[in-house]
């Protein structure tokens, strides 16, 4: 991408944001509230207007047919809200429709419904309507549908912002294993050492510029810092891994 802007209403959102995403592995995307983590990733799934440049597979991303642009990009949105009961499994399957010409469902997409709801552990509940799920249910829920997309790019906005630590922990590796699969995956998250412990590269949004596009191994302190504008404290895993935690400009 090159000078990628985003506006809403003339309010700008996204600053001349210019770097190259890899074709495969796992990118976390951090940054404050506010500071554009989804318009970039609604950007990149081609459902904002935007200025400069953003080349996807060779071709302008505003040049895709939407139908094309299904095969390759899939999001899942920050919020699952559901209004109408559709079964999970229908939710699930709606994934499969940019594989197919029509609104039917075509039968050996049963397999990739099957093994979606497996992979985040719904598979118990593929026959609930979805307005009767809890919220960390639901978020998985969409998980599976993007699975099902199988795009070759997966943008995710705070996949694991409603579930357990045992749930997230299994959402993360499964993004790892969608990675090493060769499949790029953007995921933003707000807990930085997801970010610096799972992700191959991390991007840093500021206020709508890109403040850093590196390696996760190359984050450390001053950067958290400098993104979010508090102090952070370095502490270590068993493993001996450090980590970052936010330290309170006045103690409780
Ligand atoms: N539909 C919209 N219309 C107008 N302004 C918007 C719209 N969506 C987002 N914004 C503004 O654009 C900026 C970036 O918002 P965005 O949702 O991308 O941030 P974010 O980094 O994802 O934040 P969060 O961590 O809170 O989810 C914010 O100033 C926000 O108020």
């Amino acid at each position: 991408m090159k000078e990628l802007s985003v506006a809403y209403e003339g309010k700008t959102a996204l600053q001349g944001l210019s770097t190259s995403l890899p074709s495969k592995g796992l990118t976390a995307l951090i940054g404050p509230n506010g500071s554009g983590k989804s318009t970039f990733l609604k950007t990149l799934a081609g459902l904002l207007p935007y200025s400069g440049n953003l080349i996807l597979q060779g071709r302008e991303l505003r040049l895709w047919r939407r139908p094309d642009l299904g095969l390759k990009v899939g999001l899942q949105t920050q919020q699952a809200t559901f209004t109408f009961p559709f079964s999970v499994c229908d939710v699930i399957a709606m994934g499969r429709l940019p594989h197919s010409r029509s609104f039917a469902r075509p039968h050996g997409d049963d397999v990739f419904v099957l093994e979606a709801a497996r992979a985040v552990d719904v598979e118990d509940l593929l026959l609930r309507p979805v307005t009767a799920l809890s919220g960390g249910e639901g978020q998985r829920v969409m998980t599976a549908l993007l699975l099902a997309q199988d795009p070759d790019l997966f943008l995710l906005d705070e996949p694991t912002s409603a579930l357990d630590p045992r749930q997230a922990l299994a959402i993360l590796a499964l993004l790892r294993r969608l990675a090493g699969r060769g499949k790029s995956v953007i995921a933003a998250v707000h807990d930085v050492n997801h970010a610096l412990t799972w992700a191959d590269s991390v991007m840093a949004l500021k206020r709508g510029r890109l403040l850093f596009h590196g390696e996760a191994s190359a984050v450390a302190g001053p950067l958290l810092e400098e993104v979010y504008d508090t102090p952070f404290e370095a502490y270590h895993s068993k493993g001996g891994q450090t980590l970052w935690r936010a330290s309170s400009l006045s103690s409780p």
